[in-house]
């Protein structure tokens, strides 16, 4: 399914539904069916008046009964085409729905991994469940009601026509005064109002699930909810947005809402009017009881029709969101054939790279080589580069100039899924599902030998964790009171590298959130885990990037220094700098 952004919102929503797609026409048959036989009781009531007012009491009562069943008859048939067309429509949604988020989902997997260090879970899941929502509403329901109110509203006319021109006349009038204000309110601006309506309702969204997210923060330092500015500003950017838009529509939105339940205020005098000029007044009152009858099925589908189109455009802005949010010019470009080379040192040559809306560049003209088998690691202050840098070769980006090879072959000739394959990460914050233990292990390698994950248990040090869980390795962590310290994830997390046996490995703070003892056991396993790979671990203890192979110093994006623990020591630069203030707060804190 690709991206339709030139084509019609329906064509769009069509491609969604698949096979159930062919449903809709017969949804659409239905709904304008059972609009028609939703009129033809009231026609039988007024035959009824028809007949007791021509006949008076007269009448005869088998024709009245006959009426009355007929009218049972069409009311019955007009239940069973609307819950034919509903459920059709639905049949059809439900599939929409489903392909539209699986199919976010699968962009989203092929996304770079810098896409979701930007977007955040709770913005994701908002943008897909809302739109998703809109989109379903409107072809569930909307769609049918678009058919059926066209339907009434020709049929109401021509009726109306039908039975008395002059007295249609009198009806036109209010119509004609409630379009002029419909069209006043869905004027030329309406579609970029809509956008700016959803895109406000969507920023509050997003923000009230990051502040969720955040409460624990929040809590902890005894902020009100003023502190969370951010979702503050979107609450307060959505009520001004509200207010101005409900100022501007009332006197529009109130002449409409009066002329189109006030097709009748013009009928009376019209009635009498056509009596005084010599009309027969029974047949002229007789008309207007039909019209009485008639005319609030006019109001209703116009209504209706007003809130179709609402949701048309509505429908169009969703499904634009969801595939904006993961725009295809947003993903990597992946190559055809797959190209893998068989050394990994790695290089980076005159590399720089800007961040989407960021001012300046977070890396400048990178020059750096490193060597399969050596570890680099890279130090700096906040914001120097140094995670900016390490990720670039893993894609999470591609650079903006320059290149990053891998064995000489530059990153972005090679799949996304197979580089994936021959890079190992240590995050600072792990990310452990809510599974066994063994299974988080294995998303190292799925097809591992049992013998394969025992080893990887005992190299990463997680024998202690494991030995004290109620099932072991199969104990399910996250929940029912079973959870990992942080440095006790940390360890699992390694226990998955060590399956792997990536020849890359990145080390990003790995040790940051261990407790001493943690801490310990992390190093002793790391050290283990960099043996024989090409390594690039940021750092901010400077002790535990001493025996480094080469130690790379940034700044402003820019590499300022490079060579061993020793050679950078004996320059008067930023890492002698650095180490004498490190040492200076190791000596603090003791
Ligand atoms: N997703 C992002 N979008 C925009 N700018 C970013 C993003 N991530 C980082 N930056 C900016 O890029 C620059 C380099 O950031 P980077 O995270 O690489 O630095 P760092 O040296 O790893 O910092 P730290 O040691 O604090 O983790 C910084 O100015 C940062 O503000």
């Amino acid at each position: 399914m690709k991206s339709q952004k030139q084509s019609s919102t329906l064509a769009r929503l069509r491609s969604y539904m698949g096979k159930k797609g062919v449903l809709m026409p017969f949804s659409i048959t239905f709904s304008v069916l059972g609009n028609i036989l939703g009129m033809l009781p009231f026609v039988c009531v007024w035959l009824i008046i028809r007949a007791l007012f021509t006949q008076g009491l007269a009448a005869s009562g088998s024709d009245i009964v006959r009426y009355a069943w007929w009218a049972f008859g069409f009311s019955i048939l007009f239940i069973l085409c609307y819950f034919t067309s509903l459920m059709l429509s639905h049949l059809a949604a439900f599939r929409l729905e489903r392909n539209l988020r699986y199919e976010a989902m699968q962009r989203a997997v092929r996304m770079p991994l810098g896409f979701f260090t930007r977007n955040t879970t709770g913005k994701m899941r908002k943008v897909i469940d809302d739109n998703a929502g809109i989109v379903h509403t409107f072809v569930a329901h909307q769609l049918p009601d678009l058919a059926g109110g066209l339907t009434v509203f020709v049929a109401t006319l021509v009726l109306m026509f039908v039975f008395d021109w002059r007295l249609g006349l009198a009806c036109l009038v209010p119509l004609l005064i409630a379009f002029a204000q419909f069209y006043r309110m869905m004027g030329k601006d309406y579609g970029a109002t809509m956008q700016q309506y959803m895109t406000s309702l969507e920023a509050m969204n997003t923000e009230a699930v990051e502040y969720v997210r955040g409460i624990p923060v929040v809590k902890v330092f005894q902020q009100t909810v003023y502190s969370f500015k951010r979702l503050y500003d979107s609450i307060m950017a959505y009520n001004k947005w509200v207010k101005e838009y409900a100022a501007s529509m009332c006197k529009a939105m109130s002449i409409y809402t009066v002329a189109i339940n006030g097709f009748a205020f013009l009928l009376v005098p019209a009635a009498i009017i056509l009596i005084l000029i010599g009309g027969s007044w029974q047949e002229i009152t007789l008309n207007l009881i039909f019209y009485v009858l008639i005319t609030p099925f006019f109001g209703q589908c116009i209504m209706k029709l007003m809130y179709v189109v609402d949701g048309y455009r509505q429908a169009g802005e969703a499904v634009g969101r969801i595939e904006a949010l993961t725009d295809e010019r947003q993903q990597l470009q992946t190559p055809r054939a797959l190209t893998m080379p068989d050394t990994y040192d790695i290089c980076f040559k005159q590399v720089s790279f800007r961040y989407d809306d960021a001012s300046k560049e977070a890396l400048s003209d990178v020059d750096l080589s490193i060597p399969q088998g050596k570890t680099v690691a890279l130090v700096g202050a906040s914001g120097s580069g140094k995670t900016t840098l390490a990720r670039l070769i893993a894609r999470f980006w591609d650079a903006g100039s320059g290149k990053v090879t891998i064995g000489g072959v530059d990153v972005k000739q090679l799949h996304p899924d197979e580089l994936m394959r021959h890079i190992s990460f240590v995050f600072q914050n792990t990310e452990l599902f809510k599974t066994s233990i063994r299974e988080n292990i294995l998303y190292g390698k799925p097809d591992a030998a049992p013998g394969e994950i025992d080893r990887a248990v005992e190299l990463a040090q997680c024998r202690d964790i494991i030995g004290k869980l109620p099932a072991g390795i199969d104990t399910k962590i996250g929940t029912e009171g079973i959870y990992l310290s942080g440095g006790e994830q940390q360890r699992i997390a390694l226990a998955r590298a060590f399956l792997k046996d990536a020849p890359i490995v990145l080390l990003d703070e790995a040790t940051a959130f261990a407790d001493p003892e943690n801490e310990h056991e992390i190093q002793h396993a790391l050290r283990r885990l960099m043996r024989g790979k090409t390594v690039v671990m940021i750092a901010h203890r400077l002790t535990s990037v001493t025996d480094a192979d080469t130690i790379v110093v940034m700044d402003e994006g820019r590499i300022a220094e490079q060579g061993t623990h020793a050679q950078l020591l004996e320059k008067d630069g930023i890492y002698r700098r650095m180490w004498k203030e490190y040492q200076q707060s190791v000596r603090w804190a003791i």
